[in-house]
C-alpha cells in the first residue's frame, strides 16, 4: 500500500476541535503539500494518518524524534528496526553489520555528511539533525512518506537537494510545507488547511503562489 483513503479523520486538544472531521484520499505516485498557516492543523492530520498507516510509511516528524546519546548510525538504522530481530538490533547496537553501515553511509554521502556517521546526534546542527531523520526515513524503504517541515532548517540548495531526493525516492507522500515555491515545484497536489479544514485541494499544475496566499 502506499496510497490511502481516509474518512472521519478528527482531533481535538482541551475539548476544542482543531482538525476535521475531514476524509482525505492519496493516491499511489500523488505527492501532497499540506500548506496554510501555523496552528492550521497540518502536523495534526500528519499524526492523524500516521495512526491510521502506521508501518506502511516512512514519518519525519516536526521535533524529530531523534535520540541524542546515540551517534548517527544508529538514528538511522532506527528506521528499520521493526524490520528485524531483536538479536540483530541489539547487535548493531554494540557492532552494526557491514551491509547496514554501507547502506547507511551512500545514504549520508548523498546528504553531504558522510563524515558525521559515528558522532553522538546531540552535537549536531538543526540543519544535519533535520537530514539524519530525512535519512531514517530513506533508510525505511517504505514507499508511503509522511513528512511534517522536512526542510524547515536547511538552506536553500540544500533544501532543494533533499526535495529531489525525497521526490525520487518516495512514490506516494504527504508533506506539511511553509515553502510555497518548494511545495508547487515537487508535489503534485496542494492541499490547504485552514481553521481544521481542507479549504484548498488542487493539482500543483493548475495553481501559482498568489492562489495559495489566501490561506496565510
Ligand atoms: N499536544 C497539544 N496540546 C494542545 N493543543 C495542541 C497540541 N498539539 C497541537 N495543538 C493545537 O492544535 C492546533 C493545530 O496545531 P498543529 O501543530 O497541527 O498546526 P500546524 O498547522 O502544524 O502548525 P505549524 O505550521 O506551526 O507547525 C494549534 O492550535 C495547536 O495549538
Amino acid at each position: 500500500m502506499s496510497g490511502f483513503d481516509l474518512t472521519g479523520l478528527s482531533a481535538s486538544f482541551a475539548g476544542e476541535r482543531v482538525i476535521g472531521p475531514l476524509s482525505l484520499s492519496v493516491k499511489q505516485g500523488e505527492r501532497v503539500a499540506l500548506v496554510g498557516r501555523s496552528g492550521a492543523g497540518k502536523s495534526t492530520l500528519i499524526s492523524l494518518i500516521h495512526q491510521q498507516v502506521g508501518r506502511e510509511s516512512s514519518l519525519v516528524p516536526q521535533d524529530l524524534g531523534l535520540v541524542n546519546a546515540l551517534p548517527v548510525f544508529h538514528n538511522i538504522f532506527m528506521g528499520k528496526l521493526d524490520a528485524h530481530a531483536t538479536w540483530y538490533n541489539t547487535l548493531t547496537l554494540i557492532r552494526p553489520f557491514s551491509r547496514d553501515r554501507t547502506e547507511v553511509r551512500t545514504l549520508l554521502q548523498e546528504l553531504s555528511m558522510r563524515e558525521k556517521i559515528w558522532v553522538p546526534t546531540a552535537s549536531l546542527s538543526g540543519g544535519q539533525r533535520q537530514r539524519v531523520a530525512i535519512a531514517r526515513a530513506l533508510f525505511r524503504q517504505s514507499s508511503l512518506l509522511l513528512a511534517d517541515e522536512p526542510v524547515s532548517a536547511l538552506d536553500g540548495p540544500m533544501a532543494h537537494l533533499v526535495m529531489d531526493l525525497l521526490r525520487k525516492r518516495f512514490s506516494t507522500g504527504v508533506i506539511a510545507l511553509h515553502d510555497v515555491e518548494l511545495a508547487l515545484k515537487y508535489c503534485t497536489r496542494i492541499v490547504g488547511i485552514q481553521d481544521g479544514q481542507i479549504a484548498l485541494d488542487e493539482a500543483s499544475d493548475r495553481l501559482n503562489p498568489a492562489d495559495i496566499t489566501p490561506l496565510y
